[in-house]
């Protein structure tokens, strides 16, 4: 195969932009960044974070999948894909469930998956938002976040990926990695 891309999803504070990162430096792997009209947070940095839009320049790109989650739109474009591909064979991208479903839907077996989650039972919930709150995000953000429908969406694997995807959970960073890792490898392998 010539080039796939990982794409990571699952729910907010279940740590994509933790693992992402992680991933993206040490196996070199190209992140694709993606657009989105939500304001940036403290340290966020347009071009790498995320490129920043309003909504006259959101609409004017062209996306391959563009999502609404949580009163703010999210869109991923080829043109981003390909760059990413021109620098590595393996690319990652962070996703919600929607896009996951959609790059599958696009690209078929070019699309690995991995779902975040964390499982600390009944108060998992809870649990995310407490990382979401560590994490220094604005309390009445928060507040939306945990009541839109794409948080309560993005908890469970949906069903269009059982079978595609790898589920980490990620209750101790340090596991999550090292499953992280022998996932990265099995997909090095496969594409050399
Ligand atoms: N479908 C899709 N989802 C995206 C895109 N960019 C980011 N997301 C997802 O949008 C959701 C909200 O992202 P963000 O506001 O950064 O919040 P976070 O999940 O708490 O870090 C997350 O699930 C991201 O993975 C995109 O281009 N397309
Ligand atoms: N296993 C973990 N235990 C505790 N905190 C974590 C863990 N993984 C990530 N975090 C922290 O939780 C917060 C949310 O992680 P982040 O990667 O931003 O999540 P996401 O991108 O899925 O919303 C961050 O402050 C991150 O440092």
């Amino acid at each position: 195969m010539n080039n796939m891309v990982l794409v990571i999803t699952g729910a907010a504070g279940s740590g994509k932009t933790t693992l992402c990162k992680y991933l993206c430096e040490h196996y070199h792997l190209p992140k694709v960044v993606t657009h989105t009209t939500r304001a940036p947070r403290t340290g966020e940095q347009n071009g790498v974070d995320y490129y920043f839009e309003n909504d006259a320049s959101f609409a004017r790109k062209h996306f391959l999948e563009s999502v609404h989650y949580a009163g703010a739109q999210y869109g991923s474009s080829m043109e981003g894909l390909q760059a990413a591909w021109q620098k590595a064979p393996l690319a990652c991208i962070v996703l919600d469930t929607k896009g996951a479903v959609e790059y599958l839907k696009q690209l078929g077996n070019q699309v690995a998956v991995l779902f975040l989650t964390i499982d600390v039972g009944p108060n998992s919930s809870e649990a995310l938002r407490k990382r979401m709150e560590a994490r220094g995000d604005d309390p009445v953000k928060i507040k939306m976040r945990v009541k839109s429908a794409e948080y309560a969406r993005d908890q469970q694997l949906p069903s269009a990926l059982v079978g595609h995807a790898v589920v980490i959970k990620n209750n101790e960073l340090k596991q999550a990695k090292q499953q992280a890792d022998q996932f990265i490898e099995q997909l090095l392998a496969k594409l050399q």
